[in-house]
Order: C-alpha cells, then structure tokens, then sequence
C-alpha cells in the first residue's frame, strides 16, 4: 500500500505595501534582477507625465500670469539604492584600526557573508517608482512572505545611479523654487551605512547634493547677471546627543557655536554669507570635519549627529541688505543619523548612546509624518505634537505640519544582510508618499521681492486674507455709525450721530489722537509716512504701507469716537445714580419719621389700655361694693358699662381733640352749678297733675290701689355727669348723658344706704326749698345756657310725652329689692323731695318750658324735697337708659321715637375716675357702721371738690 506524500506547503505570497490596489505581476525571485531604468530622460518624462505641474517647472520661468496657483503636492520620497560595491569598502572597516569594537562574529561568519554579499535583496521595478524586496530564504519559513512591493515614490534610483542623476531628478527641481522664492527641504534618512551622507555631502570625485545646489545656485544667480543682486546665507550646525542625555545643537560653521531654539526658532546660528560656489563648499567641508563621527560595524565614518545646512537669500541693494534678513527663502538639507540595530553594530557604551539618541530621533520624526498622514487621511484626527520630542522635529516644525514643501530622500543598502533594515525603512516610510502639502504658488516675479507670507501655506493666507476683510469692514461700519468725517467732505457737519452728541471729530485732540496712531503703528509694526522716504523700485511697497497708515488712522480716529460715547454715557450714568442715592435717602428718612410716630402712637395706645385696665378695675370694685348693695342692677350696669367703655373708648380718644375750647369755659361756668345740680331733684310731672314720691316702696305702695305708674310730662337732664362730659370736651349727647346719670347715679350714690339711688340731676323749677332755692335759680340759668346743646332735652313735649309712657313702664316695674332694707333716711327724704319737685313744678311751667317738668305737681305741704331719691329696679336702668336700650337688652326698652339721634359720648371712663375720686371721699364719709349703717350724705363742699380735681385732671389730660 503506497502511502501518499502529504500535500505541498503553500507558497510564499507577495505583498504590496504601498496602496498601489491594481493587479500587478507577482515578481519572481526567479526573474533575473534587471538592470533600473536608470536613464534620466525616461525618468524625467514618467515624472513629467505625473507631476506636470512640477516637471514643466523649469520651464515657467517666463510665466508671467499674475494669477496665484495654490497647489496640492504629495509629498516626494526618493529611493536610492545603494551599490553593492561598497562591500569592499565593508571589507576595509573591518579591518581598519579605527573599527570599534570589533565583532568577532564578523570575522567568523566573514566568509559566509560574502557569499551572501553577492546577493540583493532590493529590485527595482520598471516604473522606477516601486521597488521589490524579497524575503531572503533563510526567513521565508518564519515570515512566509516571498516578497514585498514598495511603491508610491516619486523616484527609484538604483545603486548605478549617479550624484548627478539623482540630483538632476530630486534637488534641482527644489533648487530651482528655492531661487523662485520657495522653501524646501530636502531631508536623508536611512539605516546606518546606506549613503545618506555619501548622497548629502558626496566626496570629491561624486559631489553631492549640497555642493551640486550650491553650484546651480551661483551659476543661476551669475546668469541672471546685475538684475538681481542675491546675498546668499549658509549656515550648517548639528544635533546631537550630550552623553546619551540630553539633545544639543552645534554650529558647524563658526567654532563653539551653542544654538538654543525657542518656539521652533533657532538663537545662535551665525549665518555665512557666500557669493560662490567654492567659498560655500569649502565652508561645509570645513563644518564637515567638526562633525561627530565614529566608525562603527556598519560605517567607518557613521555620523552620530543630525547635521542641518540651511541656505537663505535675499536681495542686495548696494551696501546695505534691505531684505535679506526678512526673506524666508531656504533651502534646507538634512542629513539624519541612521538608525541603528544594536545586535548588528554591537555598539556599546557611548555609542549606544548614541544610537538610541539616533533612533529616537528617527523615530520621533517618522512619527511626526505618520501623524500629518491621518490626520490627513481623517481630519477628526487631531495633529499629534511629536515634534515636540526632539529638536530636530522642532526645528522642522512646519515643514512636519505640511505648511511647508519638503522631500524625502530614502537610501537603503540592497544587501540581503540589510534586509531587515531596508524592510522596515520601507515600511515606515513608504506611507509617507501620501502626505500632501498645499502651498500657494505665486507666479515667480524676480524683478519683485518677494513678501515673506507669499510662501506661507493656503491656511494661514486664508487667515490673513480673512482678518483684512474683517478689520475693513468693521472700519467701515464705524465710520457709519460713529458718523466718522474721514470720508465726509469738510464742509459736512460731523456730528455724531449716539447719544446725542454734539461735539465733532474735530474736538477730539490731536495729541492723544497722535498717541492713538503711535500704539497702533507699534502694534502693526508701522511706521509713519512721513518717517518712509518713497525708493524707487519700492513703490508698490510703499504704497501698500501708506493704505495701512490710512486705515489704522481710521481705526484710531473711530476707536476715539467710541470711546468719548462711552465716557459720556457712563458720566451719565453715574449723575442718575447719584439722584437715585439721594432719593433713596430721602425715602429712607421718611420712613424713620413714619416709625417714631407710629412708636409714638404706640405708646398712646399702651398708656389708653393702662387707663382702660385701671378704670375696669375700679369698676370691678365698684360693682363688688354695689353689688353687695344692690347686686342685680350694678351687676348689669357695670357689664354694660364695660361693654360700652370699651366700644366707645376710641371715640373718646378721636373726638376728645375735636371738642372746643369755648364750650370748656362754658363747661367750667356750669360746673359751679355742679354741686347743686347732683342735689337737684328730679321731678316727674303726672298726668294727674299729683307728684307722687318716688321713694322704692313708697312709689308702690301709694298707688298699689291705684295708679301705679308715674306720668312725667317733662323732664331734663342736667346732671353733673352732662356737665364734666362738656368740660372735657367730650361730645356727649343726652343720652349719653342720661345713660351715664343712670348708672353713675345708680352705681356710685348712696352707696352706703344698701340702696341705688339714681339722682337725676334734673334742675326743677320752682325750687321752693330754702336751702335749694338759690340753687335751682342758678340751675335754671344754666339750663337755659346749655338749651342750645341739648336740644333733645328741650324737646319738652316730646320727650315729656315719650318719658311718660317709658317711666310709667319702668316705674311700674321697678322693685326695691326685698332682700335690701330701705334706709329711714333715705325714705323720708325721698319723699320729701318728691313731693316738693311736685309741688314746685307747678310754679316752674311758666318759667322754664323746655328745662322743666311741664307737670302739675301739686305739693300738699307747699315745699319741695330738693332731692329725690329713685331707686329703680333692675328693669327700670335699662329703660331709663335709651343708649343702653339695644346694649342692655332691657325687657322693658326705652324707645323714644322722636328723639334726636346723637352720638354717644363715651367719656364714662374720665367720669369713673372722677366718680373714684368721689367716692375716695365719700368713703370718708361712710359711717363706721358699716353697709347697715346710716349713711352721711355727701356734703357740696366735698363734692364740688372733687369735680374740680377731676376737672383739673382732664384739663391736664387734654394739654397732655
Ligand atoms: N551611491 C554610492 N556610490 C558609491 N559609494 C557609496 C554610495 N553610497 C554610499 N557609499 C559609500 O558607503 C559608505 C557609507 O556611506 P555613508 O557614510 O554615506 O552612509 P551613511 O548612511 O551616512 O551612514 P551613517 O548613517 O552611519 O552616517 C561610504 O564610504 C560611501 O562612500
């Protein structure tokens, strides 16, 4: 049984690195290398057919189209590869003395070695822009790649290719904008040993680029003879590592040179000003030799140091460089150390140092790219600031953020040896192709300089180009609103159109307006024109600058209108402020004054309520002691006193004011009748023409077979009470008056007697009582002088007719109390007095109508008891009182129809202080006896006392 082989590996592939999508032809590692395309005029045509805009750009010299071009370049990566033939030179390091250190494998593996030196790994495609890399067999099983493709350059140079080719193909374009007034670098970059320097710096025999620039320089600018007159500055320093530690920069060209950079600009570099190609070959030769170098295993003279040469120009005028220092043309060519492996150099110690120096710098740069490619790609990405890692990124700046052109020249070794170095350059840096910078091109006008933004990318011309039209137009707008004169005529009025402002541009001085114009043309970097002498090939410059010194005077000028705007506004402001402030002073001392008079009525209030406390109290013991002799009837009084006290105490308190003076005087004349009238009798005319005593049981008891009620046809009120009432100019009406007679009269007289008496206060005419009768005379008197303020008591019949029903009604009703023994004295004397008010009643119709009793009272004995004594029941205070009548809710209510309605008077308070007062002394008088003891009448003389204190004590309320 045969045993079938297993089936055959799969073969190697071959891969395309570089976006080149189409099918292509797999590259054979069979197919003989063939030899590059190495001729410049294929090559030339291919890039011509690519980049036209570029190729034909040695031709554009005459182009005369004033139009600006921005152009969208990708970023050029040349491949040069390196010879083979260099393995003898390999061969030298190896045995040179200088080779350190010595790698004791190479010597072993020495022979082996050269028989893979015979073969390369690197092919050439026929497009010259695409190389092929393969694998070598030894790796093939552990990558399983057969070969990769690189493409995308913008040119493929094989190892035969020369300085000169590859110069003509890569630098002398860049040259040739350089001399137009485009920058651009030109930057190595490769493993360690591949030709960067070689391809820089060249040797004697194979110049490089950078003598080959120089020359084309020199030969261009003596061609174009005395037109321009070029001042060329070169200048050529390192980057280099300080003990493995830190970063340095070395000028090359001038001994002990330390460059510092600050913010991507270099401070230090003395620039070499060069007016040919020898001088300036022998100056880099020259920097040359101070450059670090150390031999290496992979190169006897390995730079160990980024070394930049820069060549700027600009014009010539004379003695005397105008613009040199301002032109920003250069040419800058780098030539970055090569990376290093460290298993293939073997370096160690400062070397090492070195090659991590080199290829952190590598690698920062090649991550600058990588960065501005995706971000590119995708401009969500933001732009990495790798550059900031190393000064060389610093330094290229913007040259790494695409702002500026610049060419990237690979160089790798083809060896198969170096086919991991080559694999990974490619790798990394073949993406790179991708990279565009867009650049605004400006047809090239030699007779003219060049500014130096002409060479900025499109983004920040944009920004200018913005900022101007923004900066005009805000200049314009305010010469529209500001009313600005500077394209007014003269004659125009310019007056200011905000806020009313009268004052014109005129009135603005001209010392701060020249102030204006100095900060401004330091801030734009302007000068005067005046301080500008017009040169001859400088017009246009010159009349640029002079456009500018217009619209920055404009600016200012208008910026000094605004200004004065708000300076007037804001005093303004502050004016009404202050009015404000005062105001609100003003309101603010209003207000204190509302607060102490209201504190003040506070006060009023407190020192009232104390009153109104006090006079409650003596109520309180009034009542006690009345209610101890007649409880029934003080007890109803008193709480209606209290009721009535406290509703009509704010009248009091409002009205008190209101009373006049005059009626106080005649107040003060009536109170001398005082004494009398309390004494005075009142009289109750009957019907039957029959004065009845009206003494508690004895008004019963003599018409307990008859008649039982008392007709009184007339009936005044003059009481005591009426009379301090007025003099406290109290507005007490007559019923207030006979309210407060019935119960001061009832709660406060005969206190003593165990029985209320109610004195009416009533002047009764005649008076026939000996001792009385000069009493009522002067009672009558002043009973005339108060008719016209009591006029409802005038009123005789009516209120005689209204009383005699009410009073029969009340009388009928009235009961002593039973419980309460009627004093002997109190008895006779009331029935003495009520039948002398009778009696003399008769003989006081004629005199006195409307103040007497218009009843015929006839008196058996002829006299009259000058008092008369009523001691009414409960009902009859209720009657008695028609004010009381709604408050007391008297069964038996007093309505008096056709009596005037007046206002109360509440002045029971003052009137039970007085009473107080009267019955302080009236205690005096008190028998020690006690309540059943016999009762010694208030004299006159005690009486009129007291009236007077309480007299003197309202007065000196009112003042108060
Ligand atoms: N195209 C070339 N033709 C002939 N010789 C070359 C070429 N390229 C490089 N060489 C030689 O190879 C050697 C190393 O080259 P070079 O010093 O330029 O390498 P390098 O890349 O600069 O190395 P390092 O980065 O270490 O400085 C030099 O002796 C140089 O003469």
């Amino acid at each position: 049984m045969e045993m079938k082989s297993p089936p055959p590996c799969p073969p190697t592939v071959t891969i395309r690195r570089n976006p080149h999508r189409k099918a292509r032809a797999t590259p054979s590692s069979a197919i003989p290398l063939r030899e590059p395309l190495s001729s410049p005029s294929l090559s030339r045509e291919i890039f011509t057919t690519e980049l036209p805009q570029n190729a034909n750009s040695t031709d554009n010299n005459n182009n005369t189209d004033s139009s600006p071009k921005i152009l969208s370049e990708n970023l050029r990566v040349y491949l040069r590869i390196r010879p083979l033939t260099v393995q003898r030179n390999s061969k030298n390091i190896a045995e040179s003395k200088n080779a350190w250190p010595k790698n004791p494998k190479v010597k072993s593996n020495s022979k082996l070695k050269t028989k893979k030196r015979s073969e390369v790994c690197v092919q050439v495609n026929e497009d010259l822009r695409s190389v092929t890399v393969s694998t070598p067999q030894a790796l093939q099983e552990t990558k399983r790649i057969k070969s990769e493709v690189y493409e995308g350059f913008s040119h493929v140079f094989a190892s035969e290719a020369s300085q000169g080719e590859v110069y003509g193909e890569m630098v002398k374009p860049l040259v040739e904008d350089f001399l137009k007034g485009k920058s651009g670098m030109l930057a190595a970059m490769g493993p360690s040993g591949s030709g960067k320097t070689h391809t820089v710096f060249g040797c004697p025999r194979e110049p490089g680029m950078v003598p080959l620039a120089l020359r084309h320089i020199f030969r261009e600018n003596e061609s174009c003879g005395t037109q321009l007159s070029r001042v060329f500055y070169l200048s050529m320093f390192e980057i280099s590592s300080e003990k493995g530690k830190a970063e340095k920069m070395i000028d090359l060209l001038h001994d002990g040179g330390d460059i510092c950079m600050q913010h991507s600009v270099l401070k230090g570099v003395q620039e070499a000003v060069v007016s040919d190609a020898r001088q300036a070959e022998s100056l880099i030769a020259h920097g040359m030799l101070k450059r670090a170098t150390a031999t290496t295993n992979s190169n006897s003279q390995s730079s160990r140091s980024q070394c930049i040469i820069n060549i700027r120009w600009g014009l010539e005028k004379g003695d005397e460089e105008v613009d040199g220092k301002t032109s920003t043309t250069s040419l800058t060519i780098v030539d970055l150390a090569g990376a290093e492996r460290e298993k293939k150099t073997g370096n160690q110690g400062a070397r090492l140092l070195e090659s991590n120096f080199i290829n952190n710098t590598s690698m920062v740069f090649g991550l600058c790219l990588r960065s501005l490619l995706e971000h590119q790609k995708n401009r969500n990405k933001p732009l990495q600031k790798h550059y900031q890692n190393s000064l060389l990124t610093r330094y290229m700046r913007d040259y790494l953020e695409g702002k500026k052109r610049m060419m990237l020249i690979l160089t790798v070794k083809p060896g198969v040896e170096d086919y991991l170095d080559t694999s990974f350059l490619l790798r990394q840096a073949s993406p790179f192709t991708k990279i565009k910078f867009k650049t605004l091109e400006e047809p090239v006008n030699l007779t003219c300089n060049k500014r130096p933004n002409q060479a900025l990318p499109r983004e920040e011309q944009i920004k200018k180009m913005k900022f101007c039209k923004s900066e005009s137009s805000k200049i314009a707008e305010r010469n529209i609103d500001g009313g600005s004169h500077l394209n007014m005529p003269k004659e125009t009025p310019r007056k200011l159109v905000k806020s009313g402002l009268h004052k014109t541009i005129e009135d603005i001085d001209d010392e701060k307006l020249n102030e204006i114009h100095v900060l401004s043309g330091r801030f734009v970097g302007l000068e005067s024109p005046q301080k500008l002498s017009p040169e001859g090939d400088h017009n246009n410059h010159e009349a640029e600058k002079e456009r500018e010194y217009q619209i920055m005077q404009r600016l200012s000028k208008a910026m000094w209108t605004v200004l004065k705007e708000y300076k007037q506004k804001l005093e303004e402001v502050e004016t009404e402020n202050c009015h404000l402030r005062n105001s609100l002073i003003d309101q603010k001392t209003k207000n204190m004054n509302l607060e102490n008079e209201l504190t003040t009525k506070k006060m009023r209030m407190f020192d009232l309520e104390n009153e109104l406390k006090e006079l409650k109290s003596q109520c309180t013991c009034c009542q006690k002691a009345s209610t101890d002799l007649f409880p029934v009837s003080m007890h109803d009084a008193s709480s209606n006193l209290s009721q009535y006290e406290t509703a009509e105490l704010q009248e009091v308190n409002s009205e008190v004011s209101s009373f006049s003076l005059k009626e106080l005087k005649q107040t003060e004349n009536e109170k001398k009748t005082d004494s009398l009238a309390r004494d005075s009798v009142v009289s109750f005319t009957s019907s039957a023409g029959r004065v009845e005593r009206h003494y508690p049981e004895q008004l019963v008891e003599p018409n307990r077979g008859g008649n039982n009620t008392l007709d009184v046809k007339g009936l005044k009120y003059t009481s005591a009470v009426d009379e301090f009432s007025r003099s406290q100019e109290l507005p007490m009406t007559t019923n207030d008056t006979q309210d407060l007679n019935c119960f001061e009269d009832t709660s406060i007289e005969d206190m003593s007697s165990g029985s209320e008496v109610i004195r009416q206060s009533t002047s009764v005419r005649p008076y026939t009582s000996h001792e009385s009768e000069q009493d009522t005379v002067n009672i009558a008197g002043d009973a005339k002088s108060l008719e016209g303020e009591s006029e409802c008591l005038s009123n005789g019949p009516c209120l005689s007719t209204s009383l005699e029903c009410d009073y029969a009604k009340s009388f009928k009703d009235f009961e002593y109390p039973k419980d309460k023994e009627v004093p002997a004295q109190l008895e006779n004397s009331a029935t003495e007095h009520l039948h002398n008010v009778v009696s003399s009643s008769e003989s006081s119709q004629k005199d006195d109508t409307g103040s007497h009793i218009n009843g015929e009272l006839n008196n058996e004995e002829g006299k009259l008891d000058p008092l008369v004594t009523v001691v009414p029941k409960e009902g009859w205070e209720a009657t008695n009182t028609s004010k009381f009548v709604p408050k007391l809710a008297s069964p038996c209510n007093f309505q008096h129809t056709e009596k005037p309605k007046r206002r109360l008077l509440p002045a029971s308070s003052v009137l039970l202080k007085d009473f107080s007062l009267l019955d302080m002394k009236d205690e005096d008088n008190k028998l020690k006896g006690g309540r059943g003891g016999k009762r010694v009448p208030m004299d006159d003389k005690n009486r009129t006392q007291g009236s007077l204190s309480l007299l003197n004590l309202l007065t000196s309320q009112l003042e108060r």
